[in-house]
């Protein structure tokens, strides 16, 4: 039996600044689930909160951190908060961030990420289609996330976000963002699909090289966390007495990146910012998952390639 660690530690970003690695997920918490699990969390002691535009939920989980801030007296300079620019809001980041932190009730965000490497069209509500029901996405020729990306690099100067970062892109993204001439501002943070399914070390590695730090969402495979069925996880949980999330979250922090675990029930989230020290074999036995399988639970309809060669897709069964 180990005692799991509940002091949350921290990485360095490119810009000085420290992010904890573990972070309270907030993706389809609905308004009252938000604002419950955000409160939940920060009273647990976690200082990491990670939102986006397109949850629907900024207004709630900003609502939670003002309401713990004032019952506790944290301070704001002690919290680590996260939303992301959506897709359609391309244009004018500026302004979308503006809307953002008016949600949030918050003056700044610690980080903007640009949610996916892809521009839609605009003024058609979150998730625009076509009459076929494809995405209404604008061709790279028109506007590509490199000029996104270059549009979000202001912010930092303004005051409004203290970091920005990527998410969803492949190596290749990467590297022409990085090549690109107008790119001044590095990358603070990469946040990708990271779990045992699909641990895509390649690009842990080149962010490593890179100075990016990476960020791992759906770590327990997303809806209803199918990894915490794994053989090999449910072992190494067995053999220490936690359970099977605590095993996936230690082993996320033990490679180097931050983790996003997602829960609504209280009991959860505070069980999840909770972490034990793995051997070399337990990390070799969880590393070895990804030969027998290997997969991807985030796959939108976007139409464009965020995967890398070890980072491959194989449809959920
Ligand atoms: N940048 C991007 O494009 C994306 C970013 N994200 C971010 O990453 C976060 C995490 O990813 P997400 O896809 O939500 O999924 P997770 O992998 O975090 O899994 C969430 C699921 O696991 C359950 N769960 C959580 N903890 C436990 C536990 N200890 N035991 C059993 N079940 C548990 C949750 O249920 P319950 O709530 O009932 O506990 C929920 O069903 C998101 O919330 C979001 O912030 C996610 C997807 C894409
Ligand atoms: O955060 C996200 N979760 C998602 C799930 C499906 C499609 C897109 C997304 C996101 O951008």
């Amino acid at each position: 039996m180990v005692t799991p660690k509940s002091s949350i530690k921290t990485l360095k970003l490119n810009t000085g600044a420290l992010i904890p690695q573990v972070g309270l997920g907030t993706w389809r918490s609905s308004e009252e689930e938000g604002y419950n699990a955000v409160l939940a969390a920060l009273k647990d002691g976690y200082r990491h909160i990670d939102t986006a535009r397109c949850y629907g939920n900024e207004e709630p989980v900003g609502r939670a951190i003002n309401d713990f801030m004032k019952q506790s007296g944290v301070q704001r300079s002690d919290l680590f908060v996260t939303t992301k620019l959506w897709c359609t809001e391309f244009k004018d980041p500026k302004a979308a961030l503006e809307r953002s932190l008016k949600r949030l009730h918050l003056d700044y965000v610690d980080l903007l990420l640009m949610h996916w490497p892809l521009a839609m069209k605009s003024g058609e509500g979150l998730f625009p289609r076509n009459a076929d029901g494809s995405r209404k996405l604008l061709p790279f020729e028109e506007w590509s996330y490199i000029d996104t990306y270059k549009a979000m690099q202001p912010l930092i100067d303004l005051n409004l976000a203290k970091a920005i970062g990527i998410s969803n892109y492949n190596i290749p993204k990467i590297q022409a963002l990085l090549a690109d001439k107008g790119v001044t501002v590095k990358p603070a943070c990469l946040q990708v699909e990271l779990h045992p399914y699909l641990p895509q070390q390649e690009l842990v590695d080149f962010c490593k090289a890179h100075d990016i730090v990476v960020e791992a969402y759906s770590p327990l495979g997303s809806s209803g966390a199918p990894l915490l069925k794994e053989k090999v996880i449910n072992e190494i949980g067995e053999k220490y007495g936690v359970s099977a999330a605590t095993v996936i979250i230690s082993w996320a922090v033990a490679r180097g990146t931050v983790v996003l675990p997602k829960s609504i029930n209280p009991v959860r989230v505070s069980s999840n910012r909770k972490i034990i020290p793995l051997s070399e074999a337990d990390m070799d036995a969880i590393n070895g998952i990804q030969k027998t399988t290997s997969r991807r639970f985030v796959c939108p309809d976007w139409g464009i390639d965020i995967f890398n060669s070890d980072g491959h897709f194989k449809p959920m069964n």
